[in-house]
Order: structure tokens, then C-alpha cells, then sequence
């Protein structure tokens, strides 16, 4: 297989033709207000609802041509070798926060009986309840209660947003760290998909970034604009310093790219990544939650002349301006969310109105209740698909968090 099938993104509006998505499962189901905090959630999510927004989902993306794959089915597909399966328990009983050696062995028992790897990896993402391993060791619950936690293990609720633990840029991955915890374990599956799933395997895919790094980086801050230039955000989740060790490698590697922007936008639970304020829907023209216009400042990285050094520049054109510059185009739409009105933008960017998957050039999937800012996206000539969105937008992502793209073709 030609490298272009294998990991290929070197923009965001490229013809999809790959992607990565993760079906919601039970995972949903356990959560609980007291958890919702630390999980990241506002809100539980009816699961048998989200499950067939989710399927229209990527029917849509299906019945455009685009190749859908699963998280689940990957990460299953990828520890068939049982010392793999083994090494993958391991690690991830060792990040699941399991308070006594008994507690791990009991776990580990537990998920290795699986009698097949995709419902090993199910349990794994969903979370393991105390009773669980009462009813399998049958035994009595004070030898593995420590308090009224109702949980062994945590259930990992954001999986179904998989653009985050992981990006594809060029034809390399950045494998995120995380900035929470929660949210940290998920970036395992992917480490074991890139090192071991007979696609990726042995195929020398670069690493940008690596879990193991101490600062935090998350994929729904990494836009890759064109082959030359990649926007990043300075975020609640991605640290300025995240954006430095990336932009190094791939300027080391020698890819295409020339300059990463680093756009600092508000730290806030709203604006939690760059493509929850900004997307890119067409050459030039970009969605955009009018809320983060007056204090976004852009910093332009470039390769310095020697030892690797960084050209970091602070701009001070206003956003178009550094667009039409770094994007060689005449000019550049900016399609504000809520078309401008301060409630329909508040209102319709909490559900991620800016948050737009793009398919292909001028070609989108956004959430059926962004009604307003869908509306300004067609008179701005932009093609729609649209999805119903009571459930998942519960989570706080829309169709571009919940898709890893994997491959898309070049553009002209
Ligand atoms: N790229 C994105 O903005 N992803 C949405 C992630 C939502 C998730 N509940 C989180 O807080 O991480």
C-alpha cells in the first residue's frame, strides 16, 4: 500500500477519504452526576439516542465516499499477540488509578478472560464496576471495597470524541499527552494501534509528539491549514511550551511545513480547544465564535537558521490578514457563529456551531441545532450534511472533535 493510503492529512478540507471514529458505548451509561465534573461532562448522555446520532454520523461520512473505521476495532485488532495483549493490560492498569495489588491482579484477571479482544477493549473503555468483580470472583464485597467509590475502574465517556488523543499531521501522528487524567488514558489504544495494528506497524510513521512528554497537548488544538502551514491552539488543554517540542520535529523531519501559528485563545471550558472557535470549511473561509476576535494574539513559528532554533514572531495584523499572508490567498471569509448576535453565538458555539467537520473543499458536517450559524454557512456557499445532535452535543464536541482523519487527498 502506497504511503498517501496509509496516514495522509495535509490539510483540513483535502477530500476525506479515511477516518477514525469511536461508536459511543456503555461508557456513557456510567456516569453519574458526581462524576460528571472530573469526566468532562455537563450533561448524561441518553446512550441508545447518541448511538443513532452517532450512526447517522458516519452514514453521512459513509455515503460520501469516506472509509470509516473504529476506534474499538483497531485497538482489538492490534493485541491479537498475546504478550502484546498482556503488555497493553499491564499499562493500562497501571494508568487507571487502582488503589491495592489485589485490586490490579483482580482486574487483570478479569479483562484478560475476555473470551475475544474487541470485548476486552470494550470493558476496558467502559469502566469496571465494583460488582462486576464481586459477581466474577464471587466474593464478598469487603475484600474489594475500600469506600463508597462505585468503581474499580474509571469509564472513559470521551473516547467518542477521537480527535483529541491522537493527530494525524502530514503523514506522521502526534500522540497527545492529555491534559487530564481522565483523558490521558485514552491516548494508550492509539500507542498500541501505531506500534502494533498490521496497517501501521513497521512503517516508520513519525512521532511529532509523544504521550511520555510532560506538557500537554490535544488534537482539537492541531489544524493543519495547508501543506505548508499548521495552526495550533495555546489553550486550556495545549501548553505554549507542547507547541515548541512539535513544531521541532517536524521542522527536524524535514515535512513540507513551514510554519506553525500558535493561536492564543481564551483558557476557558468553552473555548477548551482551538476547534471549538475556529475551523476551517473552504480555501478561505473559516467558522469563527466571535468571543475570541479582540483577545487573540497569533505567534508564527518558523525554523531558525541553526541548531534547530525556533523563529518565534509575535503577529500583529489583525486574524484575516495573517491568513490571506500565511495562506497566499486575495481573500479570506470569516463566517462569525450566531451570525454575530451575542446570544445566538453564546448559545449556538456551547454546542460546537464552530465546530465543523469538513469533508471536502466547501462541503461540511455540522449539528442539526446550530440552526443559525448553519444558516450563514449555505449563504456563504457552503454545502451542508447535517446531523442530529441532541445527545452527543452533551459532551461538548461536535463533528469535528468526534473524527480523526486519517487520510485525505492532497489538494491542488
Ligand atoms: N476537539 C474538541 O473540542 N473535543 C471535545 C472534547 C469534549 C470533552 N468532553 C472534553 O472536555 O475533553
Amino acid at each position: 500500500m502506497s504511503k498517501e493510503n496509509i496516514l495522509n492529512v495535509y490539510s483540513e478540507i483535502g477530500k476525506l477519504k479515511k477516518v477514525l471514529l469511536h461508536r459511543p458505548g456503555k461508557e456513557i451509561e456510567n456516569l453519574t452526576p458526581d462524576l460528571m465534573d472530573r469526566l468532562l461532562f455537563d450533561d448524561i448522555p441518553y446512550m441508545e439516542v447518541a448511538r443513532q446520532e452517532h450512526d447517522a454520523f458516519a452514514n453521512i461520512l459513509r455515503s460520501n465516499d469516506v472509509e470509516v473505521l473504529y476506534l474499538e476495532d483497531l485497538a482489538a485488532e492490534s493485541i491479537k499477540n498475546f504478550g502484546i495483549k498482556e503488555a497493553f493490560v499491564d499499562e493500562f492498569i497501571k494508568e487507571a488509578n487502582i488503589d491495592s495489588i489485589k485490586k490490579r491482579e483482580l482486574v487483570k484477571e478479569y479483562i484478560l478472560g475476555f473470551s475475544n479482544e474487541r470485548d476486552m477493549v470494550d470493558k476496558m473503555m467502559e469502566g469496571i464496576r465494583k460488582e462486576e468483580i464481586r459477581d466474577y470472583k464471587k466474593t464478598s464485597l469487603t475484600d474489594i471495597v475500600g469506600s463508597n467509590y462505585p468503581f474499580i475502574v474509571d469509564p472513559m465517556p470521551n473516547l467518542y470524541f477521537t480527535r483529541d488523543p491522537f493527530a494525524t499531521i502530514g503523514q506522521g501522528i502526534s500522540l497527545n499527552h492529555m491534559r487530564t487524567v481522565t483523558r490521558n488514558r485514552e491516548t494508550l489504544f492509539a500507542k498500541y494501534i501505531f506500534k502494533y495494528h498490521p496497517e501501521y506497524k513497521d512503517k516508520n510513521i513519525p512521532i511529532w509528539f509523544d504521550r511520555e512528554n510532560n506538557t500537554s497537548i490535544e488534537g482539537g488544538d492541531e489544524l493543519i491549514l495547508n501543506n505548508k502551514v499548521i495552526a495550533i491552539g495555546i489553550s486550556e488543554r495545549t501548553d505554549a511550551y507542547s507547541i515548541e517540542t512539535i513544531a521541532k520535529n517536524i521542522f527536524e523531519k524535514d515535512e513540507k511545513f513551514e510554519v506553525v501559528l500558535a493561536f492564543d485563545i481564551p483558557k476557558k471550558r468553552a473555548f477548551m480547544h482551538l476547534d471549538t472557535v475556529f475551523t476551517m470549511v473552504d480555501y478561505n473561509k473559516f467558522t469563527i465564535h466571535p468571543e475570541i476576535e479582540g483577545p487573540l494574539t497569533v505567534y508564527s513559528i518558523t525554523r531558525g537558521s541553526k541548531d534547530l532554533k525556533l523563529n518565534i514572531k509575535k503577529e500583529t495584523m489583525c486574524l484575516s490578514d495573517i491568513l490571506k499572508k500565511y495562506l497566499e490567498v486575495d481573500d479570506v471569509t470569516l463566517i462569525r457563529c450566531g451570525a454575530g448576535n451575542t446570544i445566538d453565538a453564546g448559545r449556538e458555539q456551547w454546542n460546537d456551531g464552530s465546530n465543523t467537520l469538513t469533508i471536502a473543499p466547501g462541503e461540511v458536517v455540522v449539528y442539526a441545532r446550530n440552526h443559525v450559524t448553519n444558516r450563514l454557512l449555505e449563504q456563504n456557499g457552503i454545502k451542508l450534511h447535517v446531523m442530529p445532535s441532541s445527545e452527543l452535543s452533551r459532551g461538548r464536541g461536535g463533528p469535528r472533535c468526534m473524527s480523526m482523519p486519517l487520510v485525505r487527498e492532497n489538494l491542488r
